[in-house]
């Protein structure tokens, strides 16, 4: 019996790209390939060198390399596409919807050719969109194509919760729904700590200042930042996801997912929670909503599909 360590390529080997790499390594979860443009392939077989060199202090076997030639991607069976360009302070993810599409665009075109058979991840902004259009460009089944925003959104949300109530982050269950915009949708009825809903422990005043802080959270690090993004955070996200497909671990996490008439919504990419595991998004799980919870969650599907329409595939 031969037993085949998993290829995991990512493409963009950026602040994120890189962090990812990492911390797939770090936990041993395949060899990883890290992919991009010719003008920075010296700099990437760097990090990946880099990377690799830290295999030796911290015990893994994973293998990292570097390129620009997506043959070196052939068989991937997970492709993570961090490639495109980040928001500075004062824009919004939206703001790079058109430069990115096309990233996105001669992405997929290549995964198409060299990876047909893989699981993709897209991580690149306006992440809904991006994945609606590395959807229809790819042509893979729906469980195949996978957007990352709710793991991240959510560790944020429970990040606050944790602080406001001074309790572990382990003991803190919760998620966001929706798009990855300010409009996005952090589920306080089925928030809990320990098991007790924090709304029997948090005022409703403090409720909102945290869901406030939730939606903004991404654009209140790149304040802080000044010239990029976030980066730690969303690669832990994409490792998460990464993992419970490698070890078919079926978790429950919200992804970004395609619809085809759950929520009410048609030919749509949208956070929801999914069962996670070998196959991809295996299942979406359809929640009950309040009035109040499902009009949240048509403002913001309604601001992806304001996006998705400048999309041209
Ligand atoms: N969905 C999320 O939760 C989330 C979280 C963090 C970042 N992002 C997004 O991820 C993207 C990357 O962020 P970052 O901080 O890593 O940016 P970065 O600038 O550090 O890295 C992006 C990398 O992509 C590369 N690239 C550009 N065009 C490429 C192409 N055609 N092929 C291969 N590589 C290409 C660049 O050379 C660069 O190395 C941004 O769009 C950012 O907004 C999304
Ligand atoms: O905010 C950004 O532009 C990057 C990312 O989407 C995030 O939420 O950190």
């Amino acid at each position: 019996m031969t037993i085949q360590r998993k290829k995991i390529s990512i493409v963009g080997a950026g602040f994120t790209g890189a962090t990812t790499a990492l911390m797939l390594a770090q936990k041993e979860l395949g060899d990883i390939v890290l992919i991009d443009i010719p003008q920075f392939e010296n700099p990437t077989k760097g990090k990946a060198l880099d990377i690799l060199e830290v295999g030796p202090v911290q015990g893994f076997d994973s293998l990292v390399t570097g390129t620009s030639n997506y043959e070196d991607a052939a068989n991937s069976d997970i492709v993570i596409i961090t490639a495109g360009i980040a928001r500075k302070p004062g824009m919004s993810r939206d703001d790079l919807v058109n430069t990115n599409a096309g990233i996105v665009k001669s992405v997929c075109d290549n995964i198409k050719k060299y990876a047909p058979d893989s699981i993709v991840i897209i991580l690149s902004n306006p992440v809904d969109a991006m994945t609606y259009t590395a959807y229809h460009t790819l042509g893979f089944p729906k469980n195949r194509v996978i957007g990352q925003s709710g793991v991240l959104d959510t560790a944020r949300y429970c990040t606050f919760i944790a602080q406001e109530l001074n309790v572990s982050v382990e003991d803190v269950r919760g998620f966001v729904l929706g798009g990855h915009g300010d409009d996005m949708v952090p589920m306080v009825r089925y928030s809990s700590v320990g098991g007790i809903p924090i709304e029997t422990l948090i005022s409703q005043e403090r409720i909102n200042a945290i869901v406030e802080r939730t939606r903004v959270g991404g654009g209140e690090i790149v304040n802080l930042l000044g010239n990029g993004s976030a980066y730690y955070a969303p690669a832990a996200s994409l490792t998460q996801m990464t993992e419970a497909i490698v070890k078919d671990k079926k978790r429950i996490i919200p992804v970004i997912a395609y619809l085809e008439g759950e929520y009410g919504y048609q030919d749509l990419f949208l956070g929801v929670p999914t069962l996670l595991g070998g196959n991809g998004i295996e299942k979406v799980f359809e929640l009950e909503l309040t009035a109040e919870e499902k009009a949240a969650l048509d403002q913001s599907a309604e601001s992806v599909r304001s996006i998705i329409k400048v999309v041209n595939v």
